[in-house]
């Protein structure tokens, strides 16, 4: 029986071990991590994360063909092969500081495996790593190898949070890189043997290490930036009376174009996008090429700039102060569908806000309290380390209360802001929520999911992000 173990029972490791176990049962998957909790959340009936459909893949196979364990070395020992889907932060000291990728897990992971392995192996990255990453590897690895071999090859993740267990079911593409050697060739063929159980042939892309590591870089870079397109577009519509979303309908018909990925938003978020783009940057800092990251550096400027922008446009609204007024936030995860607050723009959002001195009122359907105090104290790219060596938080923020129902949040508020695009949100009993706020009553709607008119017809000033301006608000404009 074929084994495979995978270092790191993440947002990734986790559900792409599930499917993989589900989709092969006769291949044995442990997925191992030196994260006590996590691994105990993995074998109970409340898992760490939550995917819509996770739970059900999970319970059929684990126990059969799919194990979490703490005990990473007897599984990487056995295993044919290795999984790497580490934390890969960026880096907050030193040489790089806040751009390039810190490798201290995948490095450790490597040495343990070169320590631990008494047979060959194949080392899969499935970390987003910086290109060229698989030559540091594989140095680390043959040093320390005591003859065995290893061969490296690069495999990176595409799926979204949200909908993981649909894109790795269906993936548009599963990406492998591996050495142009014979042994490079034969790794590259195990592997995709692998996925070949459930992925179309034609849509298994094989290349050379160093492409399928820039890949992964490359398209959320390409994502990322249509995000940062329509969003500067949204400032353009508001000043000058266009809708964002007619336009980003009649620019997505074009077919070259297509129509995803066109919405305009408070801004990006997510543990990828940011911190990938900020390791692009860095990458070609160091290639000599500052005119292509300075390009790639504005794709992250505009995505401050609509955060910062929808702040200001709160404030300014407001009579150019929120300080002691009471602030409802309507989510606080980075997308709809997920529990991750990992760069969500919510936590940018609520730090502006609270440095004007709001009082907050926060409610999402998947985040807890502890969670979101958490990431309001913590900081800047401390979040993408393991939880147990993440620094303990000082004292909670006082101007900050969690309410589990979006009522509660916003009774007696001065105004609402929308920052996930929970489905719920479309369907709350907005007339009871103005009756019980405060007047002048106003909804920020930073996902677009209400129906404006409707709610102005209720009596509430509403901002759309990119839509035509209330008269109310063009008379309070917001310098950014
Ligand atoms: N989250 C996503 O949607 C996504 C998608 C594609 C790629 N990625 C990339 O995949 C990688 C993992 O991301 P994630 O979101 O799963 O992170 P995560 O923080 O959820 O999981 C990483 C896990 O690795 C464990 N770990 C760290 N060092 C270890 C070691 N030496 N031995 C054993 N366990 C160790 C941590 O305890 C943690 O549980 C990152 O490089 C990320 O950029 C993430
Ligand atoms: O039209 C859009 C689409 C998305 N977003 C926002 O963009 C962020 C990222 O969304 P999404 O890409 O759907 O989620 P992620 O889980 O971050 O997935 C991205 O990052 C992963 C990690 O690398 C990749 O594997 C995925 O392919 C890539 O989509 C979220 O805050 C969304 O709300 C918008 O504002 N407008």
């Amino acid at each position: 029986m074929v084994k495979i173990c995978c270092i790191g029972a993440g947002y990734v490791g986790g559900p792409t071990m599930a499917v993989i176990a589900l989709k092969c049962p006769d291949i044995e998957v442990a997925v191992v991590d030196i994260s006590v909790p996590r691994i105990s959340a993995w074998n109970s009936d409340t898992l760490p994360i939550y995917e819509p459909g996770l739970d059900d893949v999970v319970k059929q196979r684990r126990g059969k063909n799919l194990f979490f364990s703490t005990d990473v070395e007897k599984h990487v020992m056995e295993a044919d092969i290795v999984f790497v889907s580490v934390n890969t932060p960026t880096k907050t000291q030193g040489l790089g500081a806040g751009k390039a990728a810190d490798l201290t897990y995948w490095e450790s992971a490597a040495r343990m495996i070169a320590d631990v392995s008494k047979s060959d192996k194949i080392v899969v990255e499935k970390s987003t790593v910086p290109v060229k990453t698989a030559e540091a590897i594989e140095k680390i690895l043959t040093h320390n190898s005591k003859g065995i071999n290893f061969q490296i090859l690069s495999n990176p993740e595409f799926l979204a949070e949200g909908t993981a267990i649909q894109d790795l079911f269906n993936p548009d593409r599963v990406l492998i890189g591996g050495r142009e050697t014979p042994a490079g060739e034969k790794a590259i063929q195990e592997l995709k043997k692998v996925y070949a159980r459930w992925v179309p042939e034609e849509q298994i892309i094989c290349s050379n290490l160093w492409s399928a590591e820039l890949s992964k870089l490359a398209a959320n870079a390409f994502l990322a930036q249509r995000i940062s397109s329509v969003n500067a577009m949204s400032a353009l519509c508001e000043a000058t009376g266009a809708d964002v979303t007619q336009v980003s309908h009649a620019v997505g018909k074009d077919t070259r174009i297509g129509p995803k990925f066109l919405n305009a938003s408070v801004g990006f978020g997510g543990s990828c996008f940011q911190k990938d783009i900020l390791n692009l940057v860095y990458i070609c800092e160091c290639n000599g090429l500052p005119e292509v990251a300075n390009y790639w550096k504005q794709v992250i400027k505009i995505n401050d700039y609509q955060k910062s922008r929808f702040v200001n446009r709160v404030v300014s609204s407001m009579f150019n102060t929120v300080s002691g007024k009471k602030i409802a936030i309507l989510g606080f995860a980075f997308k709809k569908d997920t529990g991750d607050t990992r760069e969500t723009p919510a936590i940018d959002v609520c730090k502006g806000l609270l440095g004007d001195k709001a009082r907050l009122s926060i409610y999402d359907p998947q985040v807890n309290e502890e969670q979101i105090q958490r990431d309001l104290a913590m900081k800047k790219f401390d979040w993408d380390h393991p939880i147990h060596l993440q620094p303990l938080s000082p004292t909670a923020v006082k101007q900050v209360s969690v309410v589990w129902d979006a009522y509660a949040a916003t009774k007696d508020a001065h105004g609402i802001c929308i920052l996930t695009e929970w489905d719920e949100f479309k369907s709350l009993d907005y007339k009871k929520i103005y009756d019980q706020m405060q007047k002048p009553a106003f909804v920020f709607d930073g996902r677009n999911v209400v129906d404006a008119e409707k709610l102005r017809q209720i009596g509430f000033i509403v901002y759309s992000i990119g839509k035509p301006l209330d008269d109310w608000l063009k008379d309070m404009p917001a310098i950014a």
